[in-house]
Parts: C-alpha cells; sequence; structure tokens
C-alpha cells in the first residue's frame, strides 16, 4: 500500500495509504455520516466532482455486490452505471468481506473503475475540520510522487452536463398507465425503479432537451451533482412546462433547487451540506417527522420563496429548506431523498402522491 497524502485548500494534511486506484485526483472534500450504502454513495451521479469521506470508520465489510443489468436497463444493485465519486476517504478499510450477495472486495472495484480510495485518515478530526470551516477542495497526493500534483474546480462547474443522459430513453414504452417527462440531471437508478413500480411510462430526457413539445401526464426533475445555478437551460424548460398550471410536476434534490428557481427563488450554498441517513424533516402544517437519506450542498432560500409558494419540508437541525410546494397548482419537491437507497424508505409515499395526480 502507498502512502498517500490528503492536502486541504487551508493547508491541513491528513496521511494514509492507498487501497483503490492509483491515481492523484482532486476534488470538493465531504462527508457523510451514513453507516452502510457505499455502492449507493459512489454510484450516485450527484458525487461527481467531490472526494468522499465517510465517518463510520470501518469500510469495506460487506464488499461490493455484482453489476447486473435488469431487462429495463437498469443496473440490479447500483445507483448509475459507473462511480461517480472523485475518491473515497475511509478510517479503517477491510479488505476481507463477507456478504451474500458481494463478488468482490471494495478495493478491487475501485481499482477496476480507476478510482483512489484511502484508508488511515482520522476521518472524525477530518470531518471537524470540514464542519469547522465548511467544504473545501483538496487533493489526494501520492508521497513517493510529490510533484504530480492534481488540480480541479468545482464551483461554477456544470456537472449536470457531465453526467446526464445524451439522448432521451424510453422505460415501459407503451405499457404504463401515465406518461411521465423525467428530466435527467443525473438521475439515481431508484427514482426510475420507484416511479416504475407505479406503472407509468417514463420518458427520460436530457437535463437542457426541451421537452414541452412531447405528450406526457406529469413532469418530474431528478437529482443532479454541482451547482444549480449552472443549469438555467433547464429551468427554463421547466417554465415553460408551468404555462400549463394543472401539470403535475415533482422534484428530488436538485429536482427541488430547479423547481424552486423555476418559480422565483434563490439557491446558497450551505457550509458542509447533509450527507446521512438520519436527516430529520418535519413536514409544514403537521408534527410529523420523518428521518430521510440526504446528499446535498446547496438548499433553497425559504425567504425568497414567491407568494404562491410555501416550505413543505423543513431540516429539524439547521431550519434549512427540505421541499417546497406550490398553493394551488400540482407542484412539489423534496431535499431528500425518498427513493433512499440508500437510506431509510420512510418518504417513498410522495411517489404515491405524484402518480395519484397525474
Ligand atoms: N443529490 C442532489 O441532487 C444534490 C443537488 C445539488 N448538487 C446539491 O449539492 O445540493
Amino acid at each position: 500500500m502507498r502512502n498517500v497524502t490528503l492536502i486541504l485548500d487551508d493547508g491541513s494534511r491528513f496521511h494514509g495509504k492507498s487501497f483503490g486506484y492509483e491515481k492523484p485526483v482532486a476534488g470538493e472534500v465531504v462527508f457523510n455520516t451514513a453507516m452502510t450504502g457505499y455502492p449507493e454513495s459512489l454510484t450516485d451521479p450527484s458525487y461527481a466532482g467531490q472526494l468522499m469521506t465517510l465517518t463510520y470508520p470501518l469500510v469495506g465489510n460487506y464488499g461490493v455486490p455484482p453489476f447486473t443489468i435488469e431487462a429495463n436497463g437498469l443496473p440490479t444493485f447500483m445507483e448509475s452505471e459507473k462511480i461517480h465519486a472523485e475518491a473515497i476517504i475511509v478510517s479503517d478499510y477491510s479488505e476481507k468481506y463477507s456478504h451474500w450477495n458481494a463478488v468482490e472486495s471494495l478495493g478491487d472495484w475501485l481499482k477496476r473503475e480507476q478510482i483512489p480510495g484511502i484508508t488511515g485518515i482520522d476521518t472524525r478530526e477530518l470531518t471537524k475540520v470540514l464542519r469547522e470551516h465548511g467544504v473545501m477542495m483538496g487533493k489526494i497526493v501520492f508521497d513517493d510522487e510529490p510533484d504530480n500534483v492534481p488540480e480541479a474546480t468545482y464551483a461554477g462547474v456544470n456537472y449536470v452536463d457531465k453526467v446526464s443522459c445524451k439522448e432521451v430513453i424510453r422505460y415501459n414504452e407503451g405499457e404504463g398507465k401515465k406518461k411521465v417527462v423525467l428530466v435527467d440531471c443525473g438521475v439515481k437508478s431508484n427514482i426510475i425503479r420507484c416511479l416504475l413500480k407505479r406503472d407509468v411510462e417514463i420518458i427520460r430526457v436530457p437535463w437542457n432537451y426541451d421537452f414541452n413539445s412531447l405528450e406526457f401526464d406529469g413532469l418530474f426533475i431528478s437529482n443532479g451533482p454541482g451547482d444549480p445555478d449552472t443549469c438555467d437551460a433547464a429551468v427554463q424548460n421547466i417554465r415553460k412546462a408551468m404555462q400549463n398550471e394543472k401539470l403535475p410536476i415533482f422534484g428530488i434534490c436538485m429536482g427541488n433547487q430547479l423547481l424552486s428557481k423555476a418559480g422565483g427563488a434563490k439557491i446558497y450554498k450551505l457550509k458542509y451540506g447533509h450527507r446521512s441517513h438520519n436527516q430529520p424533516v418535519r413536514m409544514v402544517g403537521t408534527e410529523k417527522c420523518f428521518i430521510t437519506s440526504q446528499n446535498h450542498g446547496y438548499a433553497v432560500d425559504n425567504n425568497t420563496l414567491g407568494a404562491d409558494w410555501e416550505p413543505l419540508f423543513i431540516n429539524m437541525n439547521d431550519g434549512s429548506n427540505e421541499g417546497i410546494r406550490h398553493k394551488k397548482n400540482p407542484w412539489f419537491s423534496a431535499q431528500f431523498h425518498p427513493e433512499a437507497a440508500s437510506g431509510p424508505t420512510d418518504t417513498e409515499f410522495l411517489f404515491d402522491e405524484f402518480v395519484k395526480l397525474l
């Protein structure tokens, strides 16, 4: 195992060992406090451009599931066709694994996908630094190649364009009861599975595709990586779709941010984001709290919602926006992940609410 150093933009250094693909990388260093779910998180396109730190110390002990593809074209156990995070940072990598569904170790998978993994890092200390300072850019450098230092930027980069599909993909064609246009900003497979389970036909379109000339019953806006302010083409198309006040619209995560922008609201960057399986959100107007799976670094500014809109969910830790709804039209969205994968499935009912509206 080669020695590596993680260097943060504020100069902090963390020393560890490489267990994945051996290549220096740079990206936004973020932390996730979930205890499980590394196959799903690594393949979640929303992590593009980021170095993913896991605070749960023991990682790799349940291996990696097979990369099999279902008849509908979706991977059975992953959230997309490849790893999107730039690297994974752990405290105690476990080469030995045991799980009924595992076919290889995390290290072997990372090597095949050419993604670095580093272990022996004090991820709790690293997380404290990120919580104090806010997320920062960082680099993983190999100690025996000190001059090979990668560069990267995160802010202002349109990552959605890198991960969105390039052409229209149809699921359940001619078979679903209703047709949903899915704007693919980097959609997780389980969102598509959750919709297909509810008997709809899906027309998955690239993030900047003008879908308004298509025939459809509802609009879904997906999750996706990076800064929502780089996705104006999507916002324009959503605005056009909103000319039909009866059209049901549902968005998740980046989808919440883009729907909010289409409604006139503003987005800001959170200090260190929400990435975990246990984010409590309250449904506004009720005493109901749901435990949700989350992965986001930006948030909708509640104070900038237009007069026709209201918050639908509020984060109980920091009071930030976790969803919006229109006061008259069938338009709503969630900042968290009702499709889970991984994480709690308590809010999957939101897909039922959307399909009921179609
Ligand atoms: N999972 C997502 O869709 C994330 C949305 C956006 N990229 C953010 O970080 O806030």
